[in-house]
């Protein structure tokens, strides 16, 4: 099955807020842009919205889309639907315990992410540059 996912490129100036999944989580041990899957029938947009009130406590108040990423785990099918996160109220925290930090864009190479996440790390390195 295809799992629908909606995810979150928070930035502040030259920096992204990054988390660290939980080892029991899919890719567990992996850092992510926080996100999460959306409920059948909301829009990616709207659980854009909702995942990142539930997992880092902040309000979008500005997202664009960034583009889509579908791939293939064996174990599971995602659909990957980033959005770059440019205005937000609150301050961005683990709020499900999971360890986060603000990474500079030229420095995400240093993380080790999922392989649904190479190609979006890179061009965001890229034009960071
Ligand atoms: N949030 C997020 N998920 C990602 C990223 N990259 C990536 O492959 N995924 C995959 O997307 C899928 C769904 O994400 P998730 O585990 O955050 O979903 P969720 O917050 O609804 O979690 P839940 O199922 O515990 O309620 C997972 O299989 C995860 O491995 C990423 O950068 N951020
Ligand atoms: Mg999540």
């Amino acid at each position: 099955m295809l799992v629908k996912v909606a995810v979150g490129i928070v930035l502040r100036n030259d920096f992204v807020f990054l988390a660290l999944r939980k080892a029991g989580q899919h890719q567990g041990g992996m850092w992510e842009f926080p996100g999460g899957k959306c409920e059948p029938s909301e829009s990616a947009e709207a659980a854009l919205v909702r995942e990142l009130e539930e997992e880092c406590g902040i309000l979008v108040k500005a997202c664009s889309f960034f583009k889509v990423i579908s791939h293939d785990y064996g174990d599971n099918k995602v659909e990957l639907c980033f959005y770059k996160v440019t205005e937000f109220d609150g301050e961005p925290m683990g709020k499900e315990g999971q360890e986060v930090r603000w990474v500079a864009i030229s420095d995400l190479l240093k993380y080790q992410f999922p392989d649904a996440n190479l190609q979006i790390v890179n061009e965001l390195v890229s034009s960071s540059k």
